[in-house]
C-alpha cells in the first residue's frame, strides 16, 4: 500500500512537491486511513503530515537514485481532516492559489504540526569496540562518546552549536561510519495538547469521614493558644475555576493572625502545634467539601495554601485515604460566567415558516438559500428552528458570524436554544482552548459550532447545514494573508461537497449575491415584514438648512426633540457616528497645517479623555500641542466629529442624561464588549453612543430613537463598494429602532440628503438600491460583471515600491497578450490611497476581467500580496 502525504516541509519546495509518496509499512496498513496526522522521514529529519490519499497501487515514477521510504507512524488515529475538509482545501489552495499546505494548516488548530528534532544516541555494543573507539577516534568523537555516555542523548542541533558547523560537519561523517551510535528523529510535543491538570478530590464519605473528622477535632481541640477554631462560612474560598483569570482573593479564615503568628509559632508547644495541624487539615476538607462549581477544581498548591496545611500534613491525609489526587482534563468554556435560560422554539409566522420549508423542508430544491429579511424579521429563530431539525436527524451545523465580539446577544441566543451542545471559536481563544474545542467538535460532542470565518473548517463528523449570518459583511473576507478567501464562497463549495443547504442570511444582502439570486444560482427568500412591529420611519435631516437657521451644533433640532422625547418616556436611544475619538484632525486656522503621524498618511485623532493625539492605524500617541509647529500661531484648532465630541456636546444639552460610549477606545476586548451591550440592555444607560460596531444585530426593545448623526462620512470613499457600504450601514443602523412594543423613529443627519444610497435606506428599499447599484456596476464593469485581483508591494523604499510595481505591471501586460486575455486590464500602478502606513509605503494594481486564473497560475509576485476579490479596492 502507498500513501500520498501532505508535509509542510515538502511544500516549500514548490506545489508540484507538496504530495510526497511513502510505503505504508504492513502492520500500519490495517489502521491507516486518508486524512490522518502521522510522521514521516524527510531528509535527516522526521516531520508531520497528513495522509491525503491512499492506493493498493504498487507502481509509482521513481527519479533515478530515489526510493520511496516508509511512514514512520500514525500520530493520531482519529483522522485529523475529513474528506470533505480535504476537497475543500484543494479547491481553497486552487482557486486562492496558495499552497495546499498553507490551506491544510489554516484548517488544523494551530500548533498541531510539528517539528522534529534528529537525536544521536550509542547503539548497543560490545565493549570493546567502544574502548577502541575511545583510543583511536579523533578527540571530538572520544568528547561525543563520553557525553552519550552521561547523557543518553543529544540533539544534532545542539551538537552543532557545541562544536561549530565544521567540526560537527567532520563529527557527525564519523559517526555515520562507525556502527557505535544511532540517529533517530523525535517530534517535539506538539504546542497545542488537553490540559491536563492534577487536582485534588475527597474519597472518603460516610462514617469513615465522620470517624476521622471527630479524632482530628479532638486534636484540634487540645491547644491553649488565643485563636479560636474559626468556622467556615458557606461561600467561602472556591477554587479558582477554569477558563476565568482574575478571581479576588478570598481572605483564608484559617489563618492564624498576624500578631499571634510570629511570636506564636516560635513559642508553640507540641499539642498546640499538633492542635494546628489538626485545624489546618480539617480546613483542606471542608473547603473540598464547600466546592460547589463542578468546573472549579483545587490542585495540591493551592489547597495547601488556602488551608495552611503543609506538605507533609497534605501527605498525611493521602496516606489515610482521606484525599486522593487525580489527573483531570480541563475543558475551558467560553461561555462560563454567563447564565443563559434554555429557550423554547417560538411558533413560527406563514413567512418564517415558508423560509424553514425552503430550507429544510420539502421545498429545499439543492440550491443555497438566499434569505433577504428586513431587520427584525426572524432571521435568527428560523435559523436556530433549521438547526433543530437537522439535530434531530443527528446532524451538526455551522453558524459563522461576521466578528464574535459584536455579536454576543445572537451567540447568547443560539447558546440558550442548545444548552451545553454548542462550540464557540473566536479569536482571544488561546492554543490549548482552541484544541480542547477542537477535538470536543471532532468527538461528536457538540451539535452547532458558532464562530467567525474560521469556523467553517471545525471537523463535525456529520455536518448537515451551514448558515452565514449577516452574509453581507466584509469582515468574511480575509485580506490580510493567504489564502485570501471569503468565507461566503468557502461555505458555498463546502454545501456543494457535501450537498447540504447552506443559507446566506442579511436585511441588505451583498449587491453579488441578490444578483446571484436573480440569476437563479441561489434561492431567494423575503422575509419583508418584522414581527409584531413595523420599520421605523426614518426621517432626513439637511445639515445646510441647519446651518442656515443659525445652528452651529452638530444635533439638529429635530434630533434634539426626539431626545427629549426619549428621555422623557424613559426610553433609549441610539447615537451612530463612523468615528471614534474627539476630532477626526487637529488643524492650525491660520497657516492650515494638519498634525499628522509620523509612519502614515493619516492625520492623528484627538481623545479628549486621555487628552493624546492618536493614529488610528498604527498607534502612534503624541502629546496635544498648543502651538502651530508651521507657524508658531496659537490658531491650532480641533475639527470634525467624533464618539467623544458627541458624548460631550449631548452631555451638554442633556446634563441629566446617562450616556454610554461603545467603540474601539472603550471596549478594547471581548469581555467589554459584552459588558457595554449589558449594562445598556440593563437599562443603566439612556442613551448609546457608538460607531459602526453597534450596528451588528443588536435586538433591544427598549431602543425607540436612533440617529445617524453624520451621514457622509460614509460615502465619498473613491471604492466600488462604497455606496454598498454606505446603504447596509444605514439601513442597519436604523433597523435598531422600535424593535419592541413601542414604535421607533430614526433621524439621519446629511449634507447630501438626495444621495440615492440615503433616499433608498430612508425608504428601507433594499430593492429599489439594488436596482440602481446592479446598473452602475454593470456601466463601469465593476463586480459581479468582472473579477477583479490586487496586487500590493508594501516597502520602506518609496522608489523600490514604484520600480516593482513597473516592473510587475509589464510582466502582467506580456502575459494578457499572450494567453490571448479578452477584456482584461490593469488599473494602475498607482500608491494606495494611504501610501504610507505604519512607515511602509504601499504601490497597487488591480487587474480586472471575467477569469483571471490563467493569468494567476503563470504569474510569479513572490514579494506582492495578491487578493483575490478583494472586497475593496483602496
Ligand atoms: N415567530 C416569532 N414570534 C414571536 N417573536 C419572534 C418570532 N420570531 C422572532 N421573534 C422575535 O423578534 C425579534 C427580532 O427577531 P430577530 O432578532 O431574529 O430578527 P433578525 O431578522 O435576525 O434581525 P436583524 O437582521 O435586525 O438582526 C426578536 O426579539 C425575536 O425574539
Ligand atoms: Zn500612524
Amino acid at each position: 500500500m502507498l500513501a500520498d502525504v501532505l508535509t509542510s516541509a515538502a511544500s516549500w519546495l514548490g506545489e508540484e512537491r507538496a504530495l510526497l509518496t511513502y510505503v505504508v509499512p504492513e502492520e500500519l496498513e490495517p489502521e491507516l486511513r486518508a486524512g490522518q496526522l502521522v510522521a514521516v522521514p524527510y531528509g535527516e529529519r522526521l516531520v508531520e503530515g497528513i495522509v491525503w490519499t491512499t492506493s493498493q497501487d504498487e507502481w509509482v515514477q521513481l527519479e533515478p537514485g530515489e526510493e520511496l521510504r516508509p511512514i514512520h507512524t500514525i500520530l493520531d488515529i482519529e483522522p485529523s481532516l475529513q474528506g470533505h475538509q480535504m476537497a475543500l482545501a484543494q479547491w481553497i489552495a486552487n482557486y486562492y492559489v496558495t499552497p495546499l499546505a498553507y490551506v491544510a494548516q489554516m484548517m488544523l488548530p494551530p500548533g498541531l504540526m510539528q517539528r522534529s528534532r534528529a537525536v544521536l544516541r550509542l547503539a548497543d555494543h560490545d565493549e570493546q569496540a567502544l574502548n577502541a573507539a575511545l583510543q583511536d577516534g579523533s578527540l571530538q568523537l572520544r568528547a561525543l562518546i563520553g557525553l552519550l555516555m552521561t547523557e543518553g542523548t543529544i540533539d544534532v542541533e545542539r551538537l552543532k552549536s557545541l562544536l561549530g558547523p565544521k567540526r560537527a560537519k567532520e563529527v557527525l561523517k564519523e559517526v555515520r561510519q562507525s556502527d557505535l551510535f544511532s540517529q533517530d528523529s523525535q517530534l517535539d510535543a506538539p504546542r497545542a495538547k488537553a490540559r491536563v491538570k492534577r487536582i485534588v478530590r475527597l474519597v472518603s464519605c460516610g462514617d469513615a469521614l465522620q470517624e476521622w473528622r471527630t479524632r482530628t477535632e479532638e486534636r484540634a481541640q487540645r491547644n491553649s493558644l488565643p485563636v479560636p477554631v474559626p468556622v467556615i462560612p458557606d461561600h467561602v474560598m472556591q477554587p479558582k475555576s477554569s477558563g476565568r483569570k482574575g478571581r479576588k482573593a478570598v481572605v483564608n479564615p484559617w489563618a492564624i493572625p498576624e500578631a499571634v503568628s510570629a511570636t506564636a509559632t516560635l513559642t508553640l508547644g507540641r499539642s498546640d502545634k499538633e492542635s494546628l495541624w489538626a485545624q489546618h487539615q480539617l480546613a483542606a476538607v471542608d473547603l473540598l467539601l464547600h466546592n460547589t462549581d463542578p468546573d472549579a477544581h483545587w490542585s495540591v498548591n493551592a489547597l495547601c495554601k488556602a488551608s495552611g496545611m503543609t506538605k507533609a500534613q497534605f501527605n498525611q491525609l493521602l496516606d489515610e485515604h482521606i484525599l486522593a489526587i487525580e489527573e483531570a482534563e480541563l475543558r475551558r468554556n467560553p461561555l462560563q460566567g454567563r447564565n443563559t435560560p434554555t429557550s423554547q422554539p417560538l411558533p413560527l409566522t406563514p413567512d418564517q415558516q415558508h423560509a424553514l420549508n425552503c430550507i429544510v423542508g420539502n421545498e429545499y430544491d439543492l440550491r443555497p438559500i438566499l434569505l433577504h429579511g428586513v431587520t427584525g424579521s426572524g432571521k435568527t429563530e428560523v435559523y436556530l428552528q433549521a438547526l433543530a431539525t437537522l439535530i434531530a436527524q443527528g446532524k451538526q451545523g455551522i453558524i459563522l458570524v461576521p466578528e464574535i465580539a459584536l455579536t454576543t446577544q445572537a451567540v447568547l441566543r443560539v447558546a440558550a436554544r442548545f444548552p451545553d451542545r454548542v462550540a464557540i471559536i473566536h479569536s482571544e481563544l488561546s492554543t490549548g482552548e482552541r484544541y480542547d474545542e477542537w477535538r470536543r467538535i471532532r468527538s461528536g460532542e457538540v451539535d452547532v459550532v458558532i464562530g467567525s470565518r474560521s469556523a467553517l473548517f471545525a471537523p463535525l463528523p456529520n455536518l448537515g447545514i451551514i448558515i452565514l449570518d449577516e452574509e453581507h459583511e466584509p469582515a468574511y473576507k480575509q485580506a490580510e494573508r493567504r489564502p485570501t478567501y471569503h468565507a461566503r464562497n468557502a461555505a458555498l463549495m463546502l454545501g456543494n461537497i457535501l450537498d447540504i443547504p447552506v443559507v446566506m442570511g442579511s436585511a441588505t444582502p451583498a449587491v453579488e449575491s441578490f444578483y446571484l439570486a436573480e440569476q437563479e444560482h441561489y434561492r431567494l427568500v423575503e422575509l419583508p415584514g418584522r414581527i409584531n412591529a413595523s420599520l421605523p420611519p426614518v426621517e432626513v435631516v439637511d445639515l445646510r438648512n441647519e446651518l442656515h437657521a443659525g445652528n452651529t451644533s452638530i444635533i439638529s433640532r429635530r434630533l434634539q426633540e426626539e431626545l427629549t422625547r426619549v428621555l422623557e418616556n424613559r426610553q433609549q436611544a441610539i447615537l451612530f457616528l463612523n468615528r471614534r475619538g474627539a476630532a477626526s484632525c487637529v488643524l492650525c486656522r491660520d497657516c492650515g497645517y494638519t498634525v499628522m503621524c509620523e509612519h502614515c498618511d493619516i492625520p492623528l485623532t484627538y481623545h479628549s479623555t486621555e487628552r493624546i493625539l492618536l493614529c488610528h492605524y498604527c498607534g502612534l500617541q503624541s502629546k496635544v500641542l498648543q502651538f502651530c509647529p508651521q507657524c508658531k500661531s496659537s490658531g491650532i484648532r480641533y475639527f470634525g466629529l467624533g464618539t467623544e465630541k458627541i458624548q460631550e456636546t449631548i452631555q451638554r444639552l442633556f446634563p441629566q442624561a446617562r450616556l454610554l460610549r461603545w467603540d474601539r477606545d472603550t471596549a478594547r476586548n471581548r469581555r467589554a464588549h459584552e459588558q457595554l451591550l449589558d449594562r445598556f440592555a440593563n437599562r443603566e444607560a439612556d442613551i448609546l453612543i457608538g460607531t459602526q460596531m453597534i450596528a451588528k444585530g443588536l435586538d433591544l426593545p427598549g431602543v425607540t430613537l436612533v440617529g445617524v448623526v453624520s451621514a457622509d462620512i460614509a460615502l465619498g470613499l473613491p471604492d466600488y463598494s462604497t455606496t454598498e457600504r454606505a446603504f447596509t450601514l444605514l439601513t442597519q443602523v436604523a433597523g435598531r429602532a422600535g424593535r419592541g412594543a413601542e414604535a421607533g423613529q430614526v433621524i439621519i443627519q446629511t449634507f447630501n440628503p438626495q444621495h440615492f444610497c440615503i433616499e433608498t435606506a430612508s425608504h428601507h428599499d433594499y430593492h429599489e438600491f439594488y436596482r440602481v447599484e446592479i446598473e452602475s456596476r454593470y456601466r463601469y464593469q465593476y463586480p459581479p460583471f468582472r473579477r477583479f485581483v490586487k496586487f500590493t508591494y508594501s516597502h520602506e523604499n518609496r522608489h523600490r515600491c514604484q520600480n516593482e510595481a513597473i516592473l510587475l505591471y509589464d510582466r502582467l501586460q506580456q502575459w494578457i497578450e499572450r494567453l490571448g486575455l479578452t477584456d482584461t486590464d490593469i488599473v494602475g500602478p498607482a500608491p494606495a490611497l494611504m501610501e504610507r502606513l505604519r512607515g511602509k509605503y504601499h504601490w497597487q494594481m488591480i487587474v480586472r476581467g471575467p477569469d483571471l486564473h490563467q493569468l494567476l497560475r503563470v504569474i510569479e509576485a513572490p514579494q506582492w500580496e495578491i487578493d483575490i476579490d478583494p472586497v475593496s479596492t483602496l
